[in-house]
């Protein structure tokens, strides 16, 4: 059975097929500036050279038609029509209290993604448009939802209470929900296996650093705490996003600035994070150029953005009282040895000492912390498409479809 997978972000779409009775990958790629001008496509078949398109594409609509159309092409094909295409599964970040596992889409699910637009505004609306394009391409073929929030839902009251008035809870849902909870599971599965640990005798705390960016404390399979809250801007800093901050700088700056909600919100979503602190780029590697040259800015988001992931470490540390291994993971934590340096040396109080020989490694799963230190650090690549086609196999076959 093939299933195409779709991580439809705000103005990105990632897309893998698998053949999910070898588990194999027939193609990847990617479509960037999704609805800005010269979006850039790179599709990637497995066996086959790589082909790189730019055209302006408006929507979400737009781009899966290209993947589509190169899914099925001559030359950079691996499929002779749509027909091979037995399944389709999306990424869905909110899914609110409404779904603690993944779910077969149906015209209810639909409306209830359409639900939690409101708390994910950058995230849902791509999400969903995913999903609409291929009901309208691929009629007959069954859809799966995979929530980021899902594996989050194993979290207690403690954590996801906010300490505002009840009646906001009761009202909006107003909580912690968490993110990138596929990636984060994923992660805790492959630490426990790869340290050859029963997963439920575990304690992790999982770093996914990317472009967004959230820290999950793990206590055997299940979230203590996780660092993103209500909507993905809370937590660590991030490229465009500031991350925690004192909730009273927004009415002050909307006062001061004569800011609307909606344009406060897009200053701390897009506009704050290493692009607001260094003025440079929103692209760690950047930060980094820029740091090693000298520039002040650059240095103060590199330390700013390096400090919170510690804290985060240190009270998660508390949270699970304990921890065995520290997990690093994402664009920025499989990548950047400098970072993770950054981060992993002022880990001595938790009888962590880095091996710098090992932390050399980028995107390949390793320890990087010395065969002495208490707590193990690793580098752990995610595979959040990979969780996505295997819980849309499993529900496809669940419902005999
Ligand atoms: N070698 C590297 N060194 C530092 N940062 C890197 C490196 N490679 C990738 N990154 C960072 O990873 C980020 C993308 O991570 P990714 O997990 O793909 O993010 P997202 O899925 O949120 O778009 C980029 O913004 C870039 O800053
Ligand atoms: C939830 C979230 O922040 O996702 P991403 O990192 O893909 O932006
Ligand atoms: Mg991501």
């Amino acid at each position: 059975m093939n299933v195409l997978v779709l991580n439809s972000g705000s103005s990105s779409l990632k897309y893998q097929l698998f053949n999910m009775k070898t588990e194999d990958v027939l193609a990847k790629g990617l479509v960037e500036r999704i609805g800005l001008d010269k979006s850039v496509i790179t599709h990637k078949p497995t066996g086959k050279a790589k082909k790189e398109l730019t055209q302006d594409l408006n929507n979400h609509k737009e781009a899966l038609k290209i993947v589509l159309n190169l899914l099925v092409d001559k030359e950079a094909g691996v499929i002779s029509s749509m027909d091979e295409i037995n399944a389709v599964g999306h990424r869905v970040v909110h899914g609110a209290e409404e779904f603690s596992e993944s779910a077969l889409v149906t015209d209810e699910v639909y409306k209830a993604i359409e639900k939690c637009e409101v708390l994910a505004p950058l995230h849902n609306p791509a999400n969903k448009m995913g999903i609409s394009a291929c009901s309208e391409i691929m009629p007959n073929t069954p859809q799966v939802a995979v929530f980021d929030t899902a594996f989050h839902q194993t979290m207690d009251a403690t954590s996801y209470l906010y300490a505002i008035p009840y009646k906001y809870y009761e009202k909006y849902g107003v909580r912690r929900y968490g993110f990138h909870g596929t990636s984060h599971k994923y992660v805790f599965y492959k630490t426990a296996e790869f340290l050859g640990k029963k997963p439920e005798d575990l304690k992790v705390i999982t770093c996914h650093i990317g472009n967004g960016a959230s820290i999950t404390a793990i206590d055997g399979g299940k979230v203590v705490d996780t660092s993103m809250g209500f909507t993905p801007l809370e937590g660590l800093v991030m490229g465009t996003r500031c991350g925690d901050l004192d909730p009273a700088i927004l009415p002050f700056l909307m006062n001061n600035e004569d800011l609307t909600a909606k344009e406060m919100d897009k200053v701390l979503n897009k506009e704050s994070g290493l692009v607001g602190l260094s003025g440079i780029s929103s692209d760690m590697r950047d930060i980094l150029k820029a740091a090693a040259e000298g520039d002040e800015k650059a240095n103060n988001a590199l330390n700013v953005y390096t400090y919170r992931v510690l804290k985060y470490i240190g009270a998660y540390t508390a949270a699970l009282n304990g921890v065995d291994a520290v997990v690093f993971t994402a664009g920025i934590g499989e990548n950047s040895v400098p970072v993770r340096k950054k981060i992993v040396e002022k880990l001595g109080w938790l009888g962590v000492q880095l091996d710098e020989e090992a932390n050399k490694v980028m995107g390949e799963e390793k320890i990087i912390s010395t065969t002495d230190s208490k707590v193990k650090v690793l580098v752990m690549p995610t595979d959040e498409e990979y969780m996505i086609a295997k819980d849309t196999y499993e529900i496809v076959k669940k419902h005999n479809i």
